[in-house]
């Protein structure tokens, strides 16, 4: 009886890798596509355009700074693995005007042919208490963060479905996975970018493009530095939970993923978890991650609970001591 069940169960799973193949997207062909990267000249952005120039990609860098742009362009082009490869560079705020980025889009698909991967990495991050963050950075963070990268998707997805192929990466955040004290402003936008990434992938899927949605951990990077100076106490100790990536390994876990197809693209064993456990109704692009769902769910959220125990023991001490601290100096 039991021998039937094992035999049964194995079936069963044989048979979902069977027709597996019927939601696994074909890998995408870096050598000569033509890849555009929001945010490429600096940080995880950076590391994801030389990532994808070593395999062989013509490379579309956008960002606002132009020396960072050009000085970014020389370091990738040390890269080269021929002589046909392209780097352009082009200056626009992502977050401004759609026309606006629209039209540079266009050239520069005129210039190196139309967009194969397009990644949205242009953020930024501010952090603080609720009321302590200036009512216009709320503003300005879900223009970037997020009109920033509905815009040059906007742009790209008409000749997308044309072509009846292409790839979208939305680089979100652990911060776009759960709220943490102190991303009052920053973790709204990157949530929406799953909501939108949801949304499209089930409108493009059947011309054959496919959307990855990346939630990289705290990342050593020029943005994290920034960032870093005027963090809370209480969110760097919640933070250091999961330890500081490098960003060439973040890049490069985002590249395979999105040249895989896969919706979901996590780095670490908390990374893991926290994909697993808000997975929700996202899209699967394997049996097998389906499985490490269904099966995963419900212990890490026994561990998500403990995890959620500790936060706010961290927050509540450092409210005590802050507390004292005032008393102190009051009596002094
Ligand atoms: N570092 C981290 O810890 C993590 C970062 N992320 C996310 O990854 C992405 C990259 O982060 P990181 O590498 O740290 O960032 P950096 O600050 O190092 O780089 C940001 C890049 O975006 C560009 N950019 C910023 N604003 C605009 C704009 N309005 N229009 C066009 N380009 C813009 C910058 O160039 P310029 O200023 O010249 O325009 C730069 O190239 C962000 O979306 C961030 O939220 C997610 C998780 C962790
Ligand atoms: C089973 C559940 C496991 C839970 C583990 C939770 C770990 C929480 C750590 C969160 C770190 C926040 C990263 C934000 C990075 C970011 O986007 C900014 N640095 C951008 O500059």
């Amino acid at each position: 009886m039991l021998l039937l069940a094992a035999a049964f169960v194995v079936g069963f799973v044989l048979l979902l890798y069977m027709v597996s193949p019927l939601i696994s997207p074909k890998p995408l062909k870096l050598p000569g596509a033509h890849v555009v990267v929001t945010g490429g000249s600096s940080g995880i952005g950076k590391c994801i355009a030389i990532e994808c120039y070593k395999q062989g990609a013509f490379i579309t860098l956008i960002a606002r700074d132009e020396n960072k742009l050009l000085q970014t362009k020389k370091e990738i082009e040390k890269y080269s693995i021929n002589d046909k490869q392209v780097v352009l560079c082009i200056s626009v705020d992502v977050s401004k005007d759609y026309e606006q980025v629209e039209n540079v889009l266009k050239q520069a698909q005129e210039k190196l042919g139309p967009v194969d991967l397009l990644v949205n990495c242009a953020g930024t991050s501010v952090t603080g208490k609720f009321e302590a963050i200036e009512v216009n950075s709320f503003e300005r963070l879900m223009a970037v963060n997020y009109l920033g990268s509905v815009y040059p998707s906007r742009a790209v997805i008409s000749t997308m479905k044309e072509r009846r192929m292409g790839r979208i990466v939305f680089v979100s955040s652990q911060a776009g996975q759960l709220g943490l004290f102190g991303y009052t402003a920053y973790s709204p936008t990157k949530f929406a970018l799953r909501g939108l990434a949801e949304a499209l992938q089930m409108e493009v899927k059947p011309y054959n493009i496919y959307v990855t949605v990346a939630y990289p951990p705290d990342t050593d990077t020029p943005g994290f530095a920034e960032e870093s100076k005027t963090k809370p106490l209480e969110t760097k100790l919640i933070s250091e939970t999961s330890s500081v990536c490098q960003a060439e390994q973040v890049a490069r876990v985002i590249v395979k993923d999105a040249i895989q197809g896969n919706f979901n693209s996590s780095v670490g064993s908390d990374g893991y978890m926290l994909s697993i456990l808000t997975s929700g109704m996202s899209p699967v692009t394997s049996i097998t991650e389906g499985l490490q769902q269904v099966v995963c769910m419900g212990i890490f959220r026994i561990i998500g609970l403990f995890y959620l125990g500790s936060f706010d023991s961290i927050v509540r001490r450092c409210m005590m001591q802050r507390e004292k601290s005032e008393s102190t100096d009051k009596t002094e």
